[in-house]
């Protein structure tokens, strides 16, 4: 009964199926201007590459075998968009955050920012010199990680130290509550202390896989050197170009909604430098 519910049309459930249809009407579109287009390439993006791997065919192949790559692709950019637009933004989020409370750590980032590029703009080349910025994103990452959870099942009886545990059986592995262990941070697990990452995310605990922010294995995250250039980019940005305070509206209210959010928003105060100074 339970399982049947999401075929039932409900008004959540007439919406979802609307606006399931809208993003694959909306990827379809995407998908049928590249495959229109002039040339043998479908594009150097991600779209490009799975276009160009799963239609091996000239436009002309088999009706079915397209529609069913079509599938996979609509699929696969559902998961991309998924995985990796939220996260991001939220860890761009919890930065401001804590460089809003912390404003001693800000001005040392901005310090850091100017130091390396003036004014410019990053470059892909250069976001490697920002090493505060590193340890500041990682430590965001520590307390206010965007994914606060995931799960695994055993494929085989297995024994993790001493627990032993039964093929089958569903795993919580839960990032938000191991990142707070004091038996592995240390007695300032809840505080906020980048200076933990100095020596590199491998010696900042007192096991080197202790961040799993971005999970480990071979289903760790696919995105995350892009995710960590990404956040570096646009935070070295605000920080050339504003300062910024928590507004008095904001609510500490972190909650689990699928990634970690901040309940009531993050109304802050942004003043423009080149204004103040
Ligand atoms: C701060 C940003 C991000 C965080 C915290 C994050 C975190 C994660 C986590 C925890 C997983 C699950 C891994 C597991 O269960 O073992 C995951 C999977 C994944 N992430 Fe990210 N992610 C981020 C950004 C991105 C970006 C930017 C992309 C793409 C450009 C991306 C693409 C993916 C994909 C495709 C998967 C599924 C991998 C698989 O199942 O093999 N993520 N991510």
């Amino acid at each position: 009964m339970e399982g049947s519910i999401c075929y039932l049309p409900t008004t959540s459930n007439r919406r979802k199926w609307k606006l399931e249809r809208k993003l694959r009407g909306t990827l379809l579109q995407i998908i049928q201007s590249r495959l229109g287009s002039e040339g043998s390439l479908y594009g150097n993006d991600l779209l490009g590459l799975m276009l160009e791997a799963c239609i091996p065919t000239e436009h002309g192949g088999k009706q079915q075998q397209i529609s069913l790559s079509m599938d996979g692709i609509i699929h696969e950019c559902k998961t991309f968009f998924f995985a990796s637009h939220e996260t991001t933004a939220l860890l761009l989020t919890w930065t401001v955050f804590l460089l809003s409370v912390y404003p001693e750590w800000q001005e040392r980032l901005r310090k850091e920012v100017l130091r390396e590029f003036g004014k410019d703009n990053p470059s892909g080349d250069n976001l490697s010199k920002l090493k505060e910025m590193t340890m500041v994103l990682l430590e965001t990452l520590r307390l206010y990680g965007p994914a606060v959870f995931t799960q695994r099942k055993t494929m085989t009886d297995m024994a993790v130290g001493e627990i032993e545990i039964p093929k089958g059986l569903g795993i919580i592995i839960p990032f938000a509550i191991m990142h707070r262990d004091k038996k592995v941070w240390g007695d300032d697990a809840d505080e906020f202390n980048p200076l933990r990452f100095q020596n590199g995310v491998t010696k900042a605990a007192k096991v080197p896989h202790a961040l799993l922010s971005f999970s480990i294995g071979p289903r760790s995250c696919i995105g995350q050197n892009f995710a960590m250039m990404e956040a570096k980019s646009v935070m070295a940005v605000i920080l050339q170009k504003f300062s910024f305070t928590l507004s008095p509206d904001y609510v500490h209210a972190p909650v689990d909604l699928l990634t970690l959010r901040p309940k009531f928003g993050l109304p802050v105060i942004l003043r423009r430098l080149d204004v103040c100074s």
